[in-house]
C-alpha cells in the first residue's frame, strides 16, 4: 500500500477537484485560526466538502479544544474527518466519541522537542491519526500550521516506530523533498500545504510533481 497524500489548505471547489483529479487520497479544509495563510470561512467549507465524494477523506482543520464546540465546528461544516490542530484535553475525546461516531478524530503533534514522543503516545489509544506538524501552540499568537517549515525528522521516525496508529507527517514538504521524507521517517501518509502552492494558489505542476514523486516511491 503506498503513502497517503493529503493536501491541505484546499480554498475553493475548483482547487478541490484539481486536487482529487491528481490523485489526493485527503482534502484538509483550513478553518479560522490564530495565524496562517491557508484558512477560509466555515461556509466555505461547508460548499467545499459537498463536492468531495465520501471515499475521499475530507479534514476539517479546527484550532477549538471545548468538544461541544469541536462538535458544533463539525456540524456546520459537513466534513467526514477532524483535524485538532492544537491539545485536545483527554476527556474531551470521550465527548467526541459518543457524540461523532463515525467521525475520524486525528490529533496533530507540533514536534518541538523529544517530549513530543510522549505527548503521541498519549493520544495513540484516543485519535485515529496522529498528524506531526512544526507549529508552536506556545507563541503569545499560536502557530498551529502552514508554517513550511520542516522540524526534526529524527523526533518524528521515532514518533512512527513507537505508536501502532496510522501517522502523517506534515511541515515544508515539497516536490523537491517528499521521498527523502518518506525514506526517513516512514509515515503512513504525508500533507502538504504551502510545497504545492505558487502566490498561495494550488500549481497543478507542483502538484502533479509531487504525487508522482510520492506514487513512484
Ligand atoms: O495553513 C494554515 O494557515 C494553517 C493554519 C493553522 C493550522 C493549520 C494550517 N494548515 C494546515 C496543514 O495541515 C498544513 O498542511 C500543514 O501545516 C503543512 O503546511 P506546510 O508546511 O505549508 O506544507
Amino acid at each position: 500500500m503506498g503513502t497517503k497524500i493529503k493536501i491541505c489548505c484546499i480554498s475553493s471547489q475548483q482547487e478541490a477537484q484539481i486536487a482529487l483529479d491528481s490523485g489526493a487520497d485527503v482534502l484538509g479544509l483550513v478553518a479560522k485560526m490564530p495565524s496562517g495563510p491557508g484558512t477560509i470561512a466555515d461556509d466555505l467549507i461547508q460548499e467545499i466538502a459537498t463536492i468531495i465524494p465520501p471515499h475521499i477523506d475530507s479534514f476539517l482543520l479546527t484550532p477549538k479544544t471545548d468538544p461541544y464546540e469541536i462538535i458544533a465546528h463539525q456540524r456546520a461544516t459537513g466534513t467526514n474527518c477532524i483535524q485538532l490542530v492544537d491539545a485536545v484535553p483527554v476527556e474531551a475525546y470521550r465527548v467526541l466519541r459518543a457524540n461523532l461516531p463515525n467521525i475520524k478524530l486525528i490529533q496533530v503533534i507540533h514536534v518541538t522537542s523529544e517530549e513530543s514522543i510522549i505527548e503521541a503516545s498519549m493520544y495513540e489509544s484516543l485519535a485515529d491519526i496522529i498528524l506531526l506538524d512544526s507549529g508552536n501552540p506556545n507563541l503569545v499568537v499560536k502557530e498551529l500550521g502552514g508554517t513550511g517549515r520542516k522540524h526534526d525528522w529524527d523526533i518524528s521516525k521515532r514518533i512512527v516506530e513507537t505508536v501502532s496508529i496510522p501517522v502523517f507527517l506534515a511541515g515544508g514538504l515539497n516536490p523537491e523533498n517528499i521521498r527523502e521524507a518518506i525514506a526517513f521517517v516512514k509515515p503512513y501518509g504525508v500533507d502538504i500545504c504551502s510545497g504545492v502552492r505558487t502566490d498561495g494558489k494550488l500549481d497543478p505542476k507542483k502538484l502533479g510533481r509531487l504525487i508522482q514523486a510520492v506514487n513512484n516511491y
